[in-house]
């Protein structure tokens, strides 16, 4: 949205963008002069420098080839500015807000449409009824669509999503909605059949690289290792202010350690240059003859330090996480398993999550092979609590590796199963509880033959020949039932 003007509706929650001009962003800016400090601040203006990069146009839009590369649908409608309803889908600061604002402007510059933002988070129905409205008059009085992007759709309940339904189906708006969670869960059916679904995944460190050079370029800052710079060759201008440099590794670094996010990644950056800007400013630095401030790699590290490990607790990550723990201690892979289980625990999940999984798995899968297992994962849950993260991870680690190297048994989890099963299709009144195998503790119990012929199994030397069962039911295997049924 670089170039084009903001004006925010009275309550703040809705941006209608009136003009756009998506020509090249100011990532172009010649690159042979170093930015001088205070230039510098300026350029910043205490904006992340994510927003200030948001390209404008596809130009400047790096990676996610899978769905946006040459020959792609996505980026033939979007060229040929015919774009139905979307619904991007991706893990955060991979550009889905991006690419939906790339979306509006082309379709403006093309086409008479406007385009107005809500977000979820902040949005009430009314606010949803209210830019239905306007778009309704504007189709009526000024042929004009409206795309209608919402941001964290998934946050947005049923009756919400509903509300879109029918003003997506009649062509009034054009519906593109951004969302970190599966979609088959968290929009509602027949939205989601109204809408293409396009998958958007993590930037690729090379589409990260790419980013950050431009965003780096754009500051004005050289690269160090890109060009023929050594430090003790630069450029000694006759400027008294300071000069600032990064070394290309450093970049790289950055774009290893942002996990594929680029609003991560340009706020690492971000906060490594100003870090190193006030250090010079208050004189924290000792610069030399050059003047040079030099940003390298430890720099960039310090600012990213596990920051880097994405895991929404509450949403699908979570899940494939927890599930990816449990396949691989059930194919036996114990590294796997640990790596899983640090994804989860540096991530911040609950460690006691995982060990009541943990003591479900022990039972689950291996069962009778070893029931020593669920003893230890039952202890790995109680030490957990007793003690809590960060030192239970070593606890949680060893039931891990326990459970991923126990011999396996789905038995008693079948069997229990079949019995489910035999108690879910039984047809007519389930059978009583068979008159011996029952207590008797009043007379008329006794009388009404509770017990009788009951033989006490302690009291015979040989094996006893008794039913358990109801009649009925007599002789049934649940061990094999399924394969009988
Ligand atoms: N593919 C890309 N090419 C260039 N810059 C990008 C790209 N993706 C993201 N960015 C940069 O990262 C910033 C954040 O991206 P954006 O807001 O589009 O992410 P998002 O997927 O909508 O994230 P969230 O789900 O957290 O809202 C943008 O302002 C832009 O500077």
């Amino acid at each position: 949205m670089n170039k084009g003007m903001k004006r925010s509706t009275p309550n703040d929650k809705m941006t209608v963008i009136y003009s756009s001009n998506p020509g090249p962003t100011n990532g172009t800016r010649n690159l042979a002069q170093p930015m001088q400090t205070r230039t510098l601040d300026k350029l910043f203006d205490n904006k992340p420098l994510a927003e200030k990069m948001r390209p404008n146009t596809l130009e400047y839009y790096f990676g996610q080839n899978k769905v946006l590369g040459e020959n792609t649908m996505l980026r033939s409608l979007v060229e040929t500015h015919d774009i139905p309803s979307l619904l991007l889908w991706g893990p955060p600061g991979c550009g889905k807000t991006t690419l939906a604002h790339i979306i509006a402007s082309n379709s403006k510059s093309s086409s008479n449409s406007r385009f107005v933002a809500l977000s979820a988070t902040s949005a009430s129905t009314s606010d949803v009824r209210e830019v239905i409205k306007q778009s309704q008059n504007e189709l009526r009085l000024f042929k004009r669509k409206t795309i209608l992007f919402i941001d964290e759709i998934h946050r947005f309940n049923k009756t919400q999503q509903d509300t879109f339904l029918p003003h997506v189906e009649c062509g009034t708006i054009t519906l593109i909605g951004a969302t970190t969670e599966n979609p088959s869960f968290q929009v509602n059916a027949a939205l989601l059949s109204r809408c293409s679904v396009i998958v958007l995944e993590k930037l690729s460190v090379e589409a990260m690289e790419t980013i950050l050079i431009r965003a780096v370029h754009s500051l004005g800052i050289r690269v160090l290792g890109e060009e023929e710079d050594v430090v003790g060759s630069l450029d000694s201008s006759s400027s008294s202010e300071p000069q600032v440099y990064i070394e290309q590794k450093a970049v790289r670094t950055i774009a290893h350690l942002c996990d594929g996010d680029a609003r991560n990644g340009l706020n690492g950056l971000q906060l490594a240059v100003q870090t190193r800007m006030n250090a010079a400013k208050l004189g924290h630095l000792k610069l030399d003859t050059s003047q040079t401030i030099l940003i390298e790699e430890d720099h960039v590290k310090e600012g990213m330090q596990r920051s880097h490990i994405l895991y929404d607790k509450a949403g699908e990550e979570h899940y494939n996480c927890i599930s990816a723990l449990h396949k691989s201690m059930r194919g036996s892979d114990e590294n796997a398993s640990l790596y899983w289980l640090g994804r989860m625990l540096e991530g911040g999940e609950d460690p006691l999550y995982v060990a009541r999984r943990l003591v479900r798995f022990a039972s689950e899968d291996v069962g009778m092979a070893d029931p020593m297992a669920l003893t230890q994962a039952v202890s790995a849950f109680q030490a957990s609590h007793f003690i809590g993260m960060p030192e239970c991870e070593v606890i949680l680690a060893q039931c891990v590796v326990y459970l991923a190297r126990a011999p396996k048994s789905v038995d008693i989890y079948k069997a229990y199963g079949n019995v489910k099963a035999c108690l879910r299709t039984h047809k007519g009144p389930l059978p009583s509880v068979p008159l011996h195998l029952r207590n008797a503790p009043t007379k008329l119990m006794k009388d009404l033959g509770y017990a009788k012929g009951y033989k006490y199994n302690p009291a015979f030397s040989e094996p006893v020949e008794q039913d358990y069962l109801p009649e009925e039911l007599k002789g049934i295997n649940f061990f094999t039932y399924a394969a009988n049924n």
